[in-house]
């Protein structure tokens, strides 16, 4: 057995310091974007802390993250209004927090749109994807990894994924977005790679009121209205993303095949997309078999709905790659 060990020097600080975090000793999506930035300067503008080779996609790939994280403030800050109002029985309170957590839902996609202007799909599949893989269900490295000077038997962790942001945890939990079966599971164990508070308040917005059952009851045209927009906006922000991984992931991938069979391309590309494991294709960096995983949630997602077709509101699969400029305009990294 080829077992491959971090040596003492780094696995025991790095086990402490985690332990310290609550977090388990795997670079977490905390620590590659919630807490990778610092100001360059006064105005505000951001670089990074911590990068690894990919270059300016690596920079973009993490900012893109954090902006669409930002956008995602004013909705997370509404869940409080939403579940005081719920208890108030305050119709009134409840839309109108509802439609800050679906303007910001829509920010968010807005923000991912970015990521096509700044990571580059080859440099993604081919090189940042191994830096942020785990070693768990991932077939490159099946035994884990052995922390020297922690504990004899390796260990095996996930690696870095956005299904690690608790945002979506969180606007899920308010909408009552039921997820089963492997995705469900695969979702709650990527709540241990969470810090601990955002953990919590994940938990804690479930555990306080059901947002559904209080929109039935009130059968509020404006508050089912609103919630449903939530829902709709919530289904296009999934199937926004799937988008970006059949072209980041699932297109590079059978390039990388088809380069590999017929030993034919330009020369850069060809390096670059051979580079890539074969034993990633199929995985996220967070080890989900891909496709299955992300089209299952977004369809657990669209079961929410209330009532199946609203008024205008009818949840239609985006490929609005054109809106990518429009967007960029809006919203740039500086
Ligand atoms: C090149 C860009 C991206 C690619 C290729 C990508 C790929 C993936 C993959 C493969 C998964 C499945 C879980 C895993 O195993 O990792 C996933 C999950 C997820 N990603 Fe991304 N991602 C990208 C950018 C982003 C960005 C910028 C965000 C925004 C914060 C994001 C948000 C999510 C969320 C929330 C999930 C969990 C699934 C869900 O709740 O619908 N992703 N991503």
């Amino acid at each position: 057995m080829n077992l491959q060990v971090l040596p003492r020097s780094l696995s025991v600080p790095f086990c402490e310091v985690s332990q310290r975090l609550g977090l388990p000793p795997i670079l977490t999506y905390a620590d590659a974007v919630l807490a990778n930035w610092k100001k360059r300067d006064p105005d505000g503008n951001l670089e990074l802390l911590l990068t690894f080779p990919g270059g300016e996609s690596v920079r973009g790939f993490f900012m893109v993250t954090l902006l669409v994280e930002l956008q995602a403030v004013p909705g997370l800050k509404s869940i409080l209004d939403v579940i005081n109002g719920i208890c108030d029985n305050d119709v009134a309170v409840v839309t109108k927090a509802l439609d800050v957590v679906s303007q910001a839902i829509d920010s968010m996609k807005q923000a991912l749109k970015l990521i096509h202007e700044y990571v580059d799909p080859s440099i993604f599949y081919g090189i940042m994807r191994i830096f942020l893989s785990g070693w768990k269900d991932n077939l490159l490295m099946p035994e884990g990894l052995v922390y020297e000077g922690v504990q004899e038997k390796p260990m095996e962790f996930s690696g870095s994924s956005a299904t690690q942001s608790s945002i979506l945890h969180c606007f899920d939990e308010l909408l009552g977005v039921q997820h089963d079966g492997s995705s469900a599971a695969f979702l709650r164990r990527m709540r241990d790679y969470m810090l601990p508070s955002h953990r919590h308040f994940i938990e804690n917005i479930s555990s306080r009121v059901s947002l559904r059952s209080f929109v039935l009851q009130q059968a509020d045209e404006r508050l089912t209205h609103t919630f449903e927009q939530c829902v709709a906006r919530l289904v296009e922000f999934r199937n926004y993303h799937i988008n970006i991984v059949t072209r980041y992931i699932t297109i590079p991938a059978s390039r990388a095949r088809q380069l590999c069979a017929s030993k034919q391309g330009l020369a850069e590309e060809l390096d670059m997309i051979r580079k890539a494991p074969t034993a990633l294709e199929e995985r996220g960096t967070g080890g989900s078999g891909i496709m299955t995983f992300l089209k299952t949630v977004r369809d657990e997602t669209k079961d929410t709905t209330i009532t199946q077709c609203t008024n205008g509101n009818q949840v239609l699969p985006d490929s609005s790659m054109t809106d990518i400029q429009k967007a960029a305009s809006e919203l740039t990294i500086e």
